[in-house]
């Protein structure tokens, strides 16, 4: 570990507020063309270059592009060669996706001098990368920053769940913190580093290989609630001018591919559009839910969605269980006992989960896959089914789902790791017979 980055203070850092609206931003005055995207001469001695995350031609309402104004064009790169992938897979996966209930510890410490991108680790997925379908779940755990390389995902966005130490993204629109109770969204192909300011991080990373992330339609809710788009906050352009030899990976249908630059990729002087990475509090999500009986379907809680062609059937979602008030009357409180045609990856940022009193903690995760029988287990059975129903916090906790179409393969290595928990099914064992006829 490097040790003069550790502990490094966080810039203050500008943002541009809102999700799925046009942005523009410019680190030096003048440098974003007026009224064209591709002039003869890019102001400043710049190039244009389009990034594009839908097919030119998809609705409007979807569409999403940037333009990028930088001083050398992302194009000025000698041939990429494929380097190791580490622990990191990838969709299509072979290995059989299991029925059984799943849960893991947190990933053990990591090697020194491992960075994000060495520090993730794949814990299983479905779909096909390739085919710009289905996701993988990754955790990573990492005690370096990168410094002299970049890395971009062209098989999907990333989704970042800090869960220990908080990750200060340089990407080529501009920088992003992103502490533990946030999350970071990196579009496909965008460059970017992570550098570690408490110089170690852990955290969940969901890999979308589906349609970008969105938010959710409302519904009879109404136009507020949920997230507010103006929590969702961009960079602003801030770019690197170092003629300093930088190494790009970038993930191509499943692989590492290592190029090397004679200069920092992230030159962006100045951007506008609709694609691009983002930050967003999940202590500003404002969570609905029943003010009079009954425990809602966990969709209450989405945050973003991946839509799939098929109206209402998300490729996946991430859905967050942050502090909230119960008052359900006559109402079993913590999540109900169901087998669900969803599958459920969940993960803990901070503190308890609700249906859970031991053995999810944070850094932690569970995996139930389609249909699998889960719910709350027996001390929490117990305990819900015979507590006094005054209104109650729940104040505890940052819990998180991933819940995706299709059954998540568990990896060889998930499923061989140290730290998974062998006797999960224990937990609902011993629920006692109530019956009485
Ligand atoms: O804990 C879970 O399994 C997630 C979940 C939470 C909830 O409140 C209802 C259904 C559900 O799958
Ligand atoms: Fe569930």
């Amino acid at each position: 570990m490097n040790g003069e980055q550790v502990r490094r203070t966080v810039p203050e850092l500008t943002h541009s507020p809102g999700f799925g609206n046009e942005h523009s931003s410019e680190a030096v005055a003048g440098a974003l063309p007026i009224g064209r995207n591709s002039p003869q001469r890019a102001p400043l001695g710049l190039y244009a270059e389009q990034l594009s995350g839908t097919a030119f031609t998809e609705p409007r309402a979807h569409n999403r592009r940037s333009w990028l104004y930088r001083i050398h064009p992302s194009a000025a790169h000698p041939a990429f060669t494929r380097i190791p992938s580490g622990r990191l897979r990838s969709a299509p996966f072979h290995e059989v996706a299991d029925p059984n209930r799943l849960r893991w510890n947190p990933l053990p410490e990591p090697a020194p001098g491992t960075d994000f991108l060495d520090g993730l680790w794949t814990l299983g997925g479905n779909g096909d990368a390739s085919r710009r379908t289905g996701s993988a779940i990754h955790l990573y755990a990492a005690d370096a920053s990168m410094t002299d390389r970049v890395f971009s995902d062209s098989d999907g966005e990333l989704l970042i769940v800090p869960e220990r130490g908080s990750l200060l993204l340089h990407t080529e629109f501009g920088r992003l913190h992103a502490p533990p109770g946030h999350i970071a969204l990196i579009p496909r192909g965008v460059r970017f580093r992570a550098e570690l300011p408490e110089g170690t991080a852990r955290g969940y990373v969901l890999e979308n290989y589906g349609r970008p992330f969105v938010l959710p339609d409302l519904g009879p809710i109404g136009a507020n609630g949920l997230a507010a788009p103006r929590d969702f906050l961009a960079p602003t352009a801030t770019y690197e001018e170092e003629d300093r030899e930088t190494e790009v990976v970038s993930k191509f249908c499943g692989n590492l591919w290592s190029a090397r630059c004679t200069h920092s990729p992230l030159d962006v002087v100045a951007w506008h559009g609709n694609l691009v990475p983002y930050v967003y509090d999940l202590r500003r999500f404002n969570v609905l839910g029943s003010i009079s009986y009954d425990h809602p379907d966990p969709s209450i809680f989405t945050v973003l969605t991946s839509p799939s062609d098929t109206p209402g059937l998300a490729n996946v979602d991430f859905v967050v269980f942050a502090p909230r008030w119960l008052v359900g009357e006559d109402t079993f409180r913590p999540p109900y006992f169901h087998r669900n045609v969803m599958s459920e990856y969940m993960g803990l940022v901070e503190g308890a989960y609700d249906a859970k009193a031991e053995g999810f903690v944070p850094g932690g995760g569970s995996l139930h896959n389609m249909m699998s029988a889960h719910g709350p287990d027996r001390e929490t059975f117990d305990r819900a089914s015979a507590a006094e129903l005054a209104p109650a916090k729940i104040d505890d906790g940052l819990a998180f789902m991933f819940e995706t179409r299709w059954p998540v393969a568990a990896t060889e290595q998930a499923m061989s790791a140290d730290h998974r928990q062998q006797s999960y099914d224990d937990v609902w064992q011993g629920l006692q017979r109530h019956f009485r006829s």
